[in-house]
């Protein structure tokens, strides 16, 4: 009420940084960096390794203080943020059922909605005949949806992803980044995804970030021009590979400062 900007961002950094240890020792892992990303925003970050891309991450989600600046998310529920990690993060001795209902569990949603919310999101994602299985019994890809369907399941108000397709062999990877994209197109999550693959980036994100060299701050940000509601029949596009050549220009610059020792 009364706040002049109209749409105020759902996340906001504000001079965040992070440093590691102490002493001689002590490593500068991130910024101080910038960053705001506004309500039903897909914000794609991309960097060379090691430049703070999962610290930046795992500040938002709150599992890790920043050493300096702060960074505030605009939460008007109490499902603020939900998180998917590379290594999927599910639970073994778990059914993918019990898995993708945690989190409502734990919001204490009452058994039998939770159950049909639960069943819901696994048909969404093509998993429905797999309710009763164990992870153990899922392929890398299924049980990444799992992971999707667990966190979407919650309708958080932002989804935090940290190379949630890192583990996966190519093919599989393109498969699930349509449907990453249609979902997140249909449910306009405030999203904010970590990647090493700038064709990952092109294809979901409304911005993409580029992130510098260790300590990460942000040195760029590009708009993929592609209309929503986007299929992933842009990847044939000659913007698209434009767009790819731009960022790989803006990023290699910052992947020889990495391998130049300070
Ligand atoms: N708990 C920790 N203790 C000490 N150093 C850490 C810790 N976590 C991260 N670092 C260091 O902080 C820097 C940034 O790490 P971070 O994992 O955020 O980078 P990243 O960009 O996600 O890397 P990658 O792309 O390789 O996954 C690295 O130099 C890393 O070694």
């Amino acid at each position: 009420m009364g706040d002049p900007h109209p749409t105020p961002p759902t996340l906001r950094a504000t001079a965040l940084g992070r440093t590691f240890g102490r002493g001689p020792g002590k490593v500068s892992a991130l910024g101080p960096l910038d960053l705001e990303v506004a309500r039903g925003e897909f914000t794609c970050v991309v960097g060379p390794s090691g430049c703070g891309k999962s610290t930046l991450l795992r500040i938002a989600a709150g599992l890790l203080r920043p050493s300096t600046g702060r960074l505030e998310i605009r939460a008007e529920t109490d499902r603020p943020a939900a998180m998917i990690f590379q290594d999927y993060g599910i639970y073994d001795w778990k059914s993918v059922l019990a898995n993708v209902r945690f989190g409502l569990d734990v919001q204490r949603v009452p058994r039998k909605d939770a159950d049909a919310r639960a069943r819901d999101w696994l048909s969404r994602l093509g998993l429905a005949d797999f309710a009763d299985a164990y992870p153990a019994a899922l392929s890398g890809g299924m049980r990444q949806r799992v992971a999707i369907a667990r966190a979407l399941a919650v309708e958080p108000e932002i989804l935090l992803m940290d190379e949630p397709f890192a583990a996966l062999d190519a093919q599989l990877r393109t498969i699930l980044q349509d449907e990453l994209l249609e979902l997140t197109q249909t449910t306009r999550t405030t999203t904010l995804f970590i990647t090493h693959s700038l064709e990952e980036a092109i294809v979901l994100g409304d911005r993409v970030l580029v992130m510098s060299a260790r300590p990460g701050r942000i040195l760029a940000e590009r708009r993929p021009p592609f209309a929503r509601p986007r299929s992933g029949d842009i990847r044939d596009a000659a913007e698209f590979a434009a767009l790819k050549r731009e960022l790989w220009d803006l990023l290699r610059g910052e992947v020889r400062t990495e391998a130049v020792p300070a």
